[in-house]
């Protein structure tokens, strides 16, 4: 079932020919740097002076969200030939080859549901996407831990797509942080990948950016770099800043950051959150409706069997609509514009 990885292929290639595992190996780089690959999709990049990051990026948690794969793959590949030289610790995760060879966002369970634990719950492991959700909090808990000593920065930024157009075609949600103030240099960041629309989250979730930042403390994020398309159909030129800014910050060169000022923002917190209760949840707004949108106070959103979802609020947007989701899951998000003003540090 596993094999080997031959340092000289293709990483990405390798990981979609061995969904199932790939036996650990270890070598290093003329240029210092120290490869490990722990697993299919997992692999660590160590350079000689650890710097004073470490940093995870992954992709793929959703199967058909290719352009993030392929960002992800480019930085491996130049990573490896050498091209771009790692001054930080560097962990990259392709996370459901499974998915990705499927081309669908899940095989039988939405991975990015089953964070913090929530992979064992009910059922327990019962199907690949929970053992790689295990797997993927080990591996990120064996890479912060095996951090040099010393004062240093953790960071996870977990790549998307959505499955809509939005009004933002790039935006971040910022996990719920429990009373901890955002971080300006964070939001600094993500405006220099060209995301400057960004959701404050709540409430605690099972997502793997949640999982990073409440068990680990990292600055974490989904990142949302667009519409979901497949392979070879991504115009990698819309993605010219989040390319270069992940390189920048893997090699600690100077970022192109601008001092954070609100007005250069789009910040939203989330109103209310609809789950799908019954087989007979339904949207009441066309597949082409973008994230995002806002509706008169009154209009119909959804119904779920009797019960009827109408805008509630003045500038209510929605964002994350979904009807396939399972009974149980979060069908859409409503979110309003907020200010962060005196909750930054
Ligand atoms: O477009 C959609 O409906 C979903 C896109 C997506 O996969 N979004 C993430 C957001 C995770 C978070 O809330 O941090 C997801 O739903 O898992
Ligand atoms: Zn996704």
């Amino acid at each position: 079932m596993s094999q080997q990885w031959i340092p000289n292929d293709d990483f990405l290639r390798h990981t979609l020919n061995h969904p199932a595992g790939l036996s650990p190996c270890e070598f290093r780089l003329e240029n210092g740097v120290t490869v490990q690959v722990w697993d299919t999709g997992v692999i660590c990049f160590e350079p000689a002076a650890a710097g004073d990051k470490d940093i995870v990026l992954s992709c793929g948690v959703h199967g058909n969200e290719t352009a993030p794969i392929e960002i992800c793959a480019e930085l491996v590949q130049d990573m490896l030939q050498q091209k771009l030289l790692p001054k930080q610790r560097t962990l990259v995760l392709i996370g459901n080859p499974a998915a990705i060879n499927a081309g669908k966002r899940e095989v039988e369970e939405n991975l990015n549901r089953l964070f913090s634990g929530h992979h064992s719950k009910g059922a327990g492991l019962i199907n690949d996407e929970r053992k790689r959700a295990l797997t993927l909090e080990q591996y990120v808990t064996r890479f912060y831990q095996q951090a040099p000593q010393g004062s240093r920065k953790r960071y996870l930024y977990d790549l998307h797509t959505a499955i809509r157009g939005s009004r933002f075609e790039k935006f971040a949600v910022y996990p719920f942080l429990h009373g901890k103030p955002w971080q300006k240099n964070q939001l600094e960041f993500l405006r220099a990948c060209g995301v400057s629309t960004v959701l404050l989250m709540q409430t605690a979730a099972s997502t793997f950016s949640y999982y990073a930042s409440n068990t680990h403390g990292a600055d974490a994020f989904t990142v949302e770099l667009g519409k979901v398309r497949p392979f070879g159909q991504n115009d990698m030129s819309r993605f010219s800043e989040v390319r270069a800014s992940l390189r920048a910050l893997v090699a600690d060169a100077p970022l192109a950051t601008k001092d954070f000022a609100e007005a250069d923002f789009q910040l939203y917190e989330v109103y209310r959150s609809i789950h799908k209760q019954t087989q007979d949840f339904k949207l009441h707004f066309a597949d082409d409706v973008e994230n995002f949108t806002t509706y008169p106070v009154g209009t119909l959103l959804a119904t779920d069997g009797d019960t009827e979802y109408r805008v509630e609020k003045e500038g209510e947007a929605l964002i994350f609509p979904n009807a396939k989701v399972a009974v149980g899951q979060r069908a859409m998000l409503m979110v309003v514009p907020r200010s962060v003003k005196g909750q930054l540090a």
